[in-house]
């Protein structure tokens, strides 16, 4: 399955210079990303009268193709902009349509609003009054679409640069943009779909795809599948959490080191009960574990720090999060090992990297450098980024997710996807994909036992 693209406004830019050289002209482009919103908009089957508000740039040109197209096919369409269109494609697209221009200080209100007043050419938020009559002609219409983004995004970060009302549909043109996934623009879009434009561009970030799984092959044995360490501390219920979820993530067998007494929990996993870090360490130097979960339920105390330390020096490849990343603040560049995988939070990525720039991809990105290593920076908008640029971004997440545990039932799934397949960045995408699965099947109000359950069929469904 090829990703869908994840592209920042120079990225695309850069995409649609590749397209002009390689003999596309400026105008067709326009005319595709219109007919393709068009159509759209004409398949969503409301046939009442359209208002298009037009901007200045490029964005307000889609929208002149929008209302040519929409006022072929039939449908009553009025035109409303901010005054003149100042690029040679906006301008062409602008005399193509031959109804009459309205001014949006003026225009009555109509059952589908169309925003096309401001795309990926954004630089400020917009006039006071501009962003208030679009929220109250957005709130008047039954039908609201957004070309390429609500008007008032930041493209590359999400944030937003002025109030932007919450819209019916948005229609990202070519690419997605990062505003399209990271919060809190992303709450704006409602359903989003993608217009194809035809035009080449890379896809080292994109949005997270479901994964491709295979069952288990006939010589397949427990260790073959992947033995999961989970070493816990002096909170059980977290360890047990993350470790019945690497029982159910594919891998072979699991084996909890924990600090002290603790209930059996699910009968297939391993309980060693280890307190001396030096014993513990040379449990973890067995090679068969291909994989080493630390941090939930392993605590802040010093005890949990020797423990912490045993691990780090295991040499297996390992999943720290919760705690672990807790202890490390201060540290993470010279402690975690090369190709670990790091799953913090948002308070826990700040405690680790301080206030790193740009978006929350950036962000992930550069975290991923510094440590040399896979970065899940979690969240409703969870970013899994790899130090050789590549990052995946999640669509679409239950917000029942946000309750406690469910982190700790991910770090599982993380180290489980690690022992099968080796490869950290794939296994942090396929944990994230199961991850987000599990908790659509549980449906509302699940606790995060709940995700266990749900994890096999989870799994079923991308076999
Ligand atoms: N790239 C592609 O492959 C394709 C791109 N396409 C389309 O092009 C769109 C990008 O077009 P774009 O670059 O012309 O920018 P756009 O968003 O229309 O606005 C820029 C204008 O607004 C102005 N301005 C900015 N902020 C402002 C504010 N707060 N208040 C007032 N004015 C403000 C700014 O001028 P400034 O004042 O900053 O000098 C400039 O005049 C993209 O989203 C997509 O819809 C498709 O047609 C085909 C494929
Ligand atoms: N509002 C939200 N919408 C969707 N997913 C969320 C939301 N809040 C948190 N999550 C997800 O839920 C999990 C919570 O993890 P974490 O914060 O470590 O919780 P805990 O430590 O209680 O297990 C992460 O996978 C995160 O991406
Ligand atoms: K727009």
């Amino acid at each position: 399955m090829v990703p869908d693209p994840i592209l920042t406004a120079e990225a695309m830019r850069a995409a649609e210079r590749a397209a002009f050289d390689a003999g596309v002209d400026p105008y067709e482009l326009m005319e595709r990303a219109g007919a393709a919103a068009a159509q759209i908009i004409w398949r969503a089957g409301h046939r009442r009268d359209v208002l298009v508000l037009s901007g200045p740039g490029n964005n307000g040109g889609d929208g002149f193709v929008i209302a040519r197209i929409l006022r072929e096919l039939g449908v009553p369409v009025r035109v409303a902009s901010l005054g003149d269109s100042r690029t040679a494609s906006a301008q062409r697209a602008r005399a193509l349509w031959d109804g009459p221009v309205e001014s949006l200080a003026d225009a009555a209100p109509a059952a589908q609003l169309v925003d096309a007043l401001f795309g990926t050419g954004l630089t400020r938020g917009l006039d006071a009054a501009v962003a208030e009559r679009l929220g109250a002609l957005v709130a008047h219409a039954n039908h609201s679409y957004a070309i390429d983004l609500p008007s008032g995004v930041g493209t590359d970060d999400g944030v937003l640069l002025s109030v932007a009302p919450r819209f019916d549909v948005t229609i990202a043109l070519g690419a997605f943009k990062p505003a399209h996934l990271l919060q809190p623009a992303a709450d704006l879009m409602g359903r989003l779909v993608r217009a194809d434009i035809g035009i080449a561009m890379p896809r080292d970030v994109h949005v997270l795809a479901p994964p491709q799984l295979r069952a288990p092959d006939a010589v397949a044995h427990k260790y073959s599948r992947g033995l999961v360490g989970v070493v816990g501390g002096s909170m059980p219920g977290a360890a047990a959490l993350a470790a019945a979820a690497a029982a159910r993530s594919g891998a072979g067998m699991v084996r909890r080191y924990d600090a002290s007494p603790c209930e059996a929990g699910l009968h297939a996993i391993v309980h060693q009960q280890i307190e001396d870090p030096t014993v513990l360490g040379d449990a973890l130097f067995a090679p068969r574990l291909a994989s080493v979960l630390v941090g939930p339920g392993l605590g802040r105390e010093e005890g949990a720090q020797a423990r912490l330390g045993a691990v780090l020096a295991c040499g297996r490849p390992l999943v720290l999060d919760a705690d672990a990343l807790t202890l490390l603040a201060g540290n993470v560049a010279t402690h975690v090992p090369a190709g670990s995988i790091l799953t913090p939070h948002e308070g826990e990525f700040v405690r680790l990297f301080g206030d790193l720039p740009g978006s929350k991809i950036d962000r992930a990105l550069a975290a991923a450098r510094i440590t040399n290593s896979v970065m899940v920076y979690k969240g409703a908008d969870s970013v899994i980024a790899a130090p050789d640029g590549r990052a995946a971004v999640t669509r679409g997440v239950s917000t029942w997710l946000s309750t406690a545990g469910t982190g700790d039932v991910l770090a599982g799934l993380v180290a489980g996807r690690l022992a099968v397949t080796g490869d950290p960045f794939r296994a942090a995408c396929e944990a994230v994909w199961l991850h987000g699965e599990a908790a659509h099947r549980a449906g509302p109000a699940f606790v995060a036992d709940d995700l266990l359950a749900a994890l096999p069929a989870a799994i079923g469904s991308r076999l």
